[in-house]
């Protein structure tokens, strides 16, 4: 139990912005579900103990199916996600019971093994982590009328990816007090933050990118043709 570390992935988006008529998580990177092959690279990986899968109530019974025939046998449960990712991660986190939890978008399926490591052992040593990558673009605050208000210095500003490491015990605190509050954030870390827990940042790979829209399938068809059986 003590260091046990499992993993909540969430997979019950609509994938709005691919617009796709299948759901993005499920759709086919070199003949296989964008989902399994995020799943494969945490049942892989020897230090996670266990997997909580959240998906479309819909998708159950296929999820399912992949996770026997590619013998995912890691997860633990599959559970029925809500309407926002923030409701998916809870239901997801109230099936675990290890000292720490990582927090991991089904469609992220190109994170490396090293880097789900790094990831934890910074939250190991200071309670929490995510992983990120500094912003390569000018950035600018832009008011509702399209003027520009400000222009954020760049090298305080950095991409949050997952997955998002925590200890289970101070997430769950932390998604209960937003619960209460009616905060809904976009990510794990801004529900940790306002509970008073500090995350640290750990520098991942701008390959790590979330499936989002359409020009996200050429780079993860490449990707996936290219990397090595060792950067899975
Ligand atoms: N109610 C939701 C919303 C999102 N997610 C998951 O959270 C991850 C990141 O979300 P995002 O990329 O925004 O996915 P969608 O919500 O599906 O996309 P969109 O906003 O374009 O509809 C995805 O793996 C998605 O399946 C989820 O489990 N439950
Ligand atoms: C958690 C996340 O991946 C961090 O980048 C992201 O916030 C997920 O969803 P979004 O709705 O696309 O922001």
């Amino acid at each position: 139990m003590s260091n046990s570390v499992g993993v909540v992935i969430v997979a019950a988006g609509k994938g709005t912005r691919m617009g796709t008529a299948e759901s993005k998580q499920y759709l086919l990177l070199e003949g296989k579900p964008i989902a399994v092959h995020t799943l494969e690279v945490f049942q892989r990986h020897e230090r996670i103990s266990e997997i909580v899968l959240v998906t479309g109530a819909e998708d159950m019974e296929r999820c399912q199916e992949w996770i026997a025939s590619y013998k995912l046998d890691k997860v633990k449960a599959i559970v029925p996600g809500g309407s926002e990712r923030q409701h998916s991660v809870y239901r997801g986190l109230l099936q675990l019971s290890t000292e720490w939890v990582m927090v991991h978008d089904g469609v992220r399926p190109f994170v490396h093994p090293r880097e789900i490591e790094a990831c934890y052992q910074q939250a190991l040593q200071s309670g929490a982590a995510v992983l990120a990558v500094p912003v390569k673009d000018t950035i600018k605050q832009v008011d509702s009328g399209g003027t520009v208000v400000s222009t954020p210095d760049r090298r305080s500003l950095w991409a949050i990816q997952t997955p998002q490491t925590f200890r289970l015990s101070d997430l769950l605190m932390a998604y209960e007090a937003a619960e209460q509050d009616g905060f809904l954030g976009t990510d794990d870390s801004s529900l940790a933050e306002r509970a008073g827990i500090a995350v640290s940042v750990v520098e991942g790979s701008y390959r790590n990118i979330k499936i989002t829209t359409r020009e996200d399938l050429d780079f993860a068809e490449f990707t996936e043709r290219t990397r090595g059986e060792g950067d899975k």
